[in-house]
């Protein structure tokens, strides 16, 4: 038989990975997988409980943990953690298992999505959301952007609308 496609959705906090790719695996009849889920269903702890106890180094090697099994996986979807792209590991699995689609949207855009969940460490610190998320465009937007095989903007459109542009030039 032939192999299976996978969609894997890269990009920041706030980009609308979650959401979109939830509407993109319903439309295409696809299995829909996020890698921060499946981190809080192995460890039966939320993400802020592993940032705490373990730190962010050890959410990184759950994270890459998961993805490695996931992308074992044919005809998914997968939403990825939005620092997942800093482990070249993952930067070449998701490369190498499916077609990679970078959701970018402006900086104000993620803070507004973002500011009534609390569910996000990195954005739970002294330090204005809008300036981490700066900080941390500036070190990631070229890691998403080095493995997408194409980018679509979710500042402009619904939820729904953003997975059927997708489905548009993914071309099936
Ligand atoms: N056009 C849109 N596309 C996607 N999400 C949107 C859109 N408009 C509003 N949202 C909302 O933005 C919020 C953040 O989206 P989501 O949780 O899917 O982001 P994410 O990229 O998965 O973030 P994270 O990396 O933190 O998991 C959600 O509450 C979602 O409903
Ligand atoms: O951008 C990040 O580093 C993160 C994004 C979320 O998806 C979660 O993986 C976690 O909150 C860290
Ligand atoms: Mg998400």
């Amino acid at each position: 038989m032939a192999e299976k496609r996978n969609i894997f959705l890269v990009g920041p906090m706030g980009a609308g990975k979650s959401t979109i790719g939830r509407h993109l695996a319903d439309m295409l009849h696809l299995e829909f997988y996020d890698s921060d889920q499946e981190i809080e269903r192995r460890t039966g702890a939320d993400i802020a409980w592993v940032f705490d106890l373990e730190g962010e180094e050890g959410f990184r090697v759950r994270e890459e943990n998961v993805i490695q099994d996931l992308t074992e996986l044919q005809g998914i979807v997968l939403a990825t953690g939005g620092g997942s792209v800093l482990s070249k590991e993952t930067r070449n699995r998701l490369s190498a298992r499916g077609i990679v689609v970078y959701l970018e949207t402006p900086i104000e855009k993620q803070v507004a999505r973002t500011q009534r969940d609390k569910r996000r460490p990195l954005l739970q610190t002294e330090e204005a959301p809008k300036e981490v998320l700066e900080r941390l465009a500036e070190e990631r937007n070229p890691l998403y952007a080095e493995i997408a095989d194409f980018t679509v903007r979710t500042d402009e459109q619904s939820a729904r609308a953003v997975a059927s542009q997708i489905i548009d030039q993914l071309g099936f």
